[in-house]
């Protein structure tokens, strides 16, 4: 472990030990793995043949702090397929430095997967969006990482990926077919989204002018995650998906603000976590190892 500014993060041979031991916890072998967003863990449940793994027993993880957020990984079967959950993840206004939020992908790279699935809570910024909606992520737009904490700051080790990588097509398109195509099949038609989610680093809720000006610039919806495990998972060679929960609608006008709370966060996810939870499931089954 490094302390030096310029060589922040875990080494190529730190992740690869982290993984090597986290293996000798299970008997499974993942090649896909899934990151849970506030509330969304349930899937985890879905699992057969569980093996968990607490974050806390993992040297060098980091600890869940965010309620939603359990702290363990599940290795097991989901629709035939080995993978590994996330029943929590890290975020960067826990005070983590991006590139410990986002180790974890490496780590699961480490341990074979090659297909990332990303869920999170978020709130809505398109005005024809609803509360319960589900939306698939098109695109990102890495604000924190416009402004200068881009995940991958820091000295690259070319065994990770690229020390300019291109992000154009982080989430793979094969997927976004086939997860449309399933959701379609289930009834989620008149829920289902495509759209741009914008990270902001939080833990503040976005203001009335901080939402118009990210509606101006693109995004659908915001949230406070997932970009820099999906960027860190790109730069690695991972196959991405990522699919969002509307857990609110963010105010655009002053005349009907909504003051969004991380307990409503978790009540609507409590409510909806079931058709993501399937439709994730779903796509899973579908994946080519
Ligand atoms: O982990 P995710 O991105 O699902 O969590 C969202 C963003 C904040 O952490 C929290 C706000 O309620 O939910
Ligand atoms: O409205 C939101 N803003 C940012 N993050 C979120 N996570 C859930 N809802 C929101």
């Amino acid at each position: 472990m490094t302390t030096d500014q310029s060589e922040v993060g875990y080494t190529f041979d730190d992740i690869n030990s982290i993984a090597k031991d986290v293996l000798q916890k299970t008997q499974h072998r993942p090649t896909i793995g899934i990151i849970c967003g506030s509330g969304l863990g349930g899937l985890a449940d879905k699992v057969d043949q569980p093996d968990v793994v607490h974050y806390h027993e993992i040297k060098e993880f980091p600890v869940a702090t965010v309620q939603g957020h359990e702290g363990k990984l599940v290795f097991g079967k989901l629709e035939g397929k080995t993978v590994v959950l996330m029943r929590g993840r890290f975020h960067y206004y826990e005070g983590y430095p991006m590139w410990k939020v986002a180790m974890p992908v490496r780590v699961m790279k480490a341990m074979g997967i090659s297909t990332l699935i990303v869920t999170n809570a978020a709130g809505g910024l398109n005005p024809e969006f609803n509360t319960g909606d589900l939306m698939i992520l098109r695109d990102h737009i890495d604000l924190p990482g416009l402004t200068g904490e881009c995940v991958l700051i820091g000295r690259n080790d070319e065994r990770f990926g690229p020390r300019f990588p291109a992000t154009v097509g982080t989430y793979d398109d094969q997927l976004i077919k086939q997860a449309k195509a399933i959701a379609q099949e289930l009834g989620y038609g008149p829920v289902l989204r495509e759209g741009v989610y914008i990270m902001i680093g939080g833990p503040t809720f976005e203001t009335v002018a901080e939402s118009r000006l990210l509606r101006n610039w693109g995004a659908d919806a915001v949230g406070m995650s997932t970009v820099p495990e999906a960027v860190v998972a790109k730069h690695c060679g991972l196959k991405v998906f990522g699919i969002s929960l509307i857990t609110d609608m963010c105010s655009l006008s002053y005349d009907a603000v909504n003051a969004t709370t991380h307990e409503e966060v978790l009540k609507i996810g409590q409510k909806r976590a079931g058709d993501l939870q399937k439709l994730v499931s779903c796509l899973i089954g579908k994946i080519q190892d």
